[in-house]
């Protein structure tokens, strides 16, 4: 994927600020009872094996955000059409949506999971989907 529409970085360093995760910690503590625990917070550990997984099939981490980036590029209009489209059912399915954009055949994704502000295995499952309807269309 070239073309990128923003700087991004592929690091191994941990992407938050303490204090940025610390608060979001208590966010999700607080309203841990109204979370699934796929809704929670990734582990350090897990969080460097699952990104490190998903970097190899084109995602990045995003600069500044606890969040991963992929553009897609299909062959038409409605070929990226159709792939959101399937996207946004599972979407629906998994009440985990993507935040994206669409330029004629190109597709911008960014996934993170804003109740506990930062990733969780929600966007890990999602990536995954949305890797497999890729390669399907
Ligand atoms: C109220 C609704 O269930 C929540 O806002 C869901 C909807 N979709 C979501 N999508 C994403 N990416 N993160 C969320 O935390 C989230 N929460």
């Amino acid at each position: 994927m070239s073309g990128l529409i923003f700087s991004l970085r592929a690091s191994s360093s941990w992407p938050c600020s303490r204090v940025t995760r610390l608060s979001s910690l208590k966010l999700s503590r607080n309203s841990s009872s109204k979370m699934s625990s796929d809704a929670h917070w990734l582990s350090p550990a897990d969080r460097e094996q699952l990104v490190m997984e998903l970097r190899a099939s084109g995602w990045m981490e995003v600069e500044d955000r606890d969040a991963i980036f992929k553009e897609l590029h299909f062959k038409t209009f409605n070929q990226a059409f159709g792939f959101m489209s399937r996207v946004a059912l599972q979407a629906e399915k998994m009440n985990h949506h993507p935040e994206w954009f669409n330029i004629y055949n190109k597709v911008q994704i960014t996934l993170t999971t804003h109740d506990c502000g930062g990733l969780s295995k929600r966007d890990i499952k999602m990536a995954k989907f949305i890797d497999k309807v890729a390669l399907s269309m």
